[in-house]
């Protein structure tokens, strides 16, 4: 059976493509037959994901971090084609909400054997214009780091978020925000607002700690503003998800999640979506995935 392969040749700083030989490998002894995409960029990888599902392709292999994948989902979201997450990014944030082993080969062995058992897990994605998403969406303080590092050709790998946050620290400030949680409208100053799918974010950091991606529904977590010392003393607290007990956090959910305010983007799964205003629905089931539940 043939499946296609996706790699990102600079996920994780060239993890993918390390891992590419060993990856093929495993595919083919689990008795498929691996076609590798030859795609240079994220909108040619989009491009041929599309076109293998199209032509009904049993599979996509996505070989990388959470852009690949991102790059991928816009290819299977919505359709009943299988997606294997194969993690070898510097974030691989929605292999470690499924369950998908963190070694790449072991990975994509999980996935062969899912696919020839006909076993996938099907997971909620979100949806934002004619974009997919699977992890968490983020705008304010967060997707200004991210369109900073953007910007920054030095340093690489997560040096280059470090210089992004610094700078960003130093210009901070609130954002009037209007948000609309299915049709409840509110106005509110924040800091940032991170819409969950699954829990983490940016390598592990748990900003939305309850989001779970088969419940139908987003975590929405909303951080009032906050002063730098503030938001860096409760920064640390995402890696257990205890910045939810913060006083100036709330967390709520919602099918439905409506962002208005200017000059502020949003970015999902590390990839830039669209500037806001912008609607965001879960679509319950969107996704098929194979390898999920193995640790
Ligand atoms: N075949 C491809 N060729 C080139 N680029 C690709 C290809 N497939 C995907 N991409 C893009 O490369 C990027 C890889 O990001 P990914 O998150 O997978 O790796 P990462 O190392 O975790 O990320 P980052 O470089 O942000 O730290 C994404 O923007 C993705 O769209």
């Amino acid at each position: 059976m043939d499946v296609a392969v996706l790699v990102s040749p600079s996920a994780g700083r060239g993890k993918a493509s390390t891992a590419t030989g060993g990856v093929l490998a495993a595919l083919r002894a689990g008795g498929l037959t691996p076609q590798v995409l030859d795609a240079t960029t994220r909108d040619d990888a989009e491009r041929q994901a599309a076109k293998a599902v199209a032509g009904g392709v049993p599979a996509v292999v996505a070989v990388g971090g959470d852009g690949t994948v991102h790059a991928a989902l816009q290819a299977v979201a919505g359709t009943t084609t299988p997606l294997a997450v194969v993690p070898a990014g510097t974030g691989n944030d929605l292999a470690l909400a499924l369950g998908i082993p963190a070694d790449p080969v072991a990975a994509a062995a999980a996935a062969a054997a899912d696919l020839l058992d006909g076993r996938t897990t099907a997971i909620d994605a979100g949806r934002t214009g004619d974009r997919w998403w699977a992890t968490v969406l983020c705008c304010g303080f967060d997707s200004a780091v991210s369109d900073r590092a953007n910007r920054l050709r030095w340093p690489r790998g997560r040096r280059r978020y470090d210089v992004a946050i610094l700078a960003e620290l130093a210009r901070m400030r609130s954002h009037d925000v209007t948000l609309v949680l299915d049709g409840v409208q509110s106005s509110v100053p924040v800091t940032l607002i991170a819409v969950g799918n699954t829990s983490t974010y940016g390598g592990a950091l748990r900003i939305c700690p309850g989001a779970q991606p088969d419940d139908g529904m987003f975590d929405v977590t909303v951080v009032a503003p906050m002063s730098r010392r503030q938001l860096v003393s409760t920064r640390p607290r995402l890696a257990e998800g205890t910045h939810v007990d913060h006083p100036l956090v709330t967390v709520h959910r919602a099918r439905r999640v409506e962002l208005s305010c200017t000059g502020v983007s949003t970015w999902a799964d590390g990839e830039p979506v669209a500037p806001l205003p912008v609607v965001t629905e879960c679509v319950p089931g969107a996704v098929h995935v194979l390898g999920a539940g193995r640790r």
